[in-house]
């Protein structure tokens, strides 16, 4: 496959890394200074660049008949805006706030460990993310689907940075040194706590993920997610 990696950042190089490895090619590297680009000779593009810089790669993609996979965080606000824009052009789209294997299983365990904690009303559910320093959003994305996957499954109904009231789940955000990536939900009561935590020991599990959709929505056309993607 050719593909056409939009933001040839940290995720990007290992996204080029493990691509080689797979027998693709990398037909296109766009980053910030990019001035043209050849979307003809792209099969998919893969987006990992920046919260504002993300809509109109992903837009201009799907303008030119290219299907993307887009794993830039931070820029949900206009979500709807290109779902509605891919479905209009016939254009093929996957969007996941977290393409690691590992954590797509821990957002399906976030859900069913909600829905059995729901009823128990002696538990308070927060969560903590930490991530490097470099990080331009907070909270991460996959915070924030794993606090969405949890106020599907219970009474609560929204998330906060602050001081959380009865009905909101409280995100503590770390930044140190270069860490890829945690993320762990508790559900406290007087007498005892249950965790449930995800840790990335590097980035590698992200650019698998997002190769893996790529070679899966190529010939697709359509808005899809990463549980399309496994089958989960
Ligand atoms: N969904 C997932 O599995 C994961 C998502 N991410 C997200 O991916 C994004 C990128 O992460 P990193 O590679 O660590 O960041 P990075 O800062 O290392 O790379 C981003 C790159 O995008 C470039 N860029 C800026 N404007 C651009 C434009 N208009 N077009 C193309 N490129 C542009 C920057 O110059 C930079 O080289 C972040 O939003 C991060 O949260 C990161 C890891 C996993
Ligand atoms: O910026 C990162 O590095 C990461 N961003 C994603 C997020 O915001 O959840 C995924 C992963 O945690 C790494």
């Amino acid at each position: 496959m050719k593909i056409g990696l939009f933001g040839y950042g940290k995720m990007g190089r290992m996204i080029e890394q493990l691509a080689v490895e797979r027998n693709h090619q990398i037909v296109a590297k766009v980053d910030v200074d990019t001035q043209q680009i050849d979307f003809q000779s792209i099969d998919c593009a893969i987006d990992f660049s920046t919260p504002d810089a993300a809509f109109d790669n992903i837009k201009s993609c799907i303008d030119h008949g290219v299907p993307v996979v887009s794993g830039t965080t931070g820029w949900l606000d206009q979500y709807d805006e290109a779902v509605a824009h891919c479905k209009q052009k016939n254009g093929a789209l996957i969007y996941a706030s977290n393409f690691s294997l590992g954590v797509n299983l821990f957002f399906e365990l976030n859900e069913k460990l909600a829905k059995m904690m729901a009823p128990l009303e002696n538990y308070r559910v927060s969560m903590e993310e930490v991530h490097h320093v470099h990080k331009l959003d907070a909270p991460s994305g996959t915070a924030i689907t794993l606090a969405e996957g949890i106020i599907e499954n219970s009474d609560y109904n929204n998330w906060t940075l602050g001081k959380a009231k009865e009905t909101e789940i409280a995100i503590k955000v770390k930044r140190e040194n270069e860490v890829p990536g945690t993320h762990v939900v508790t559900y406290k009561s007087e007498v005892d706590s249950i965790d449930i935590k995800h840790t990335a020991h590097n980035r590698k599990g992200f650019a698998l993920g997002a190769l893996i959709a790529a070679e899966w929505l190529v010939g697709k056309t359509g808005v899809f997610t990463m549980r399309d993607v496994l089958n989960l």
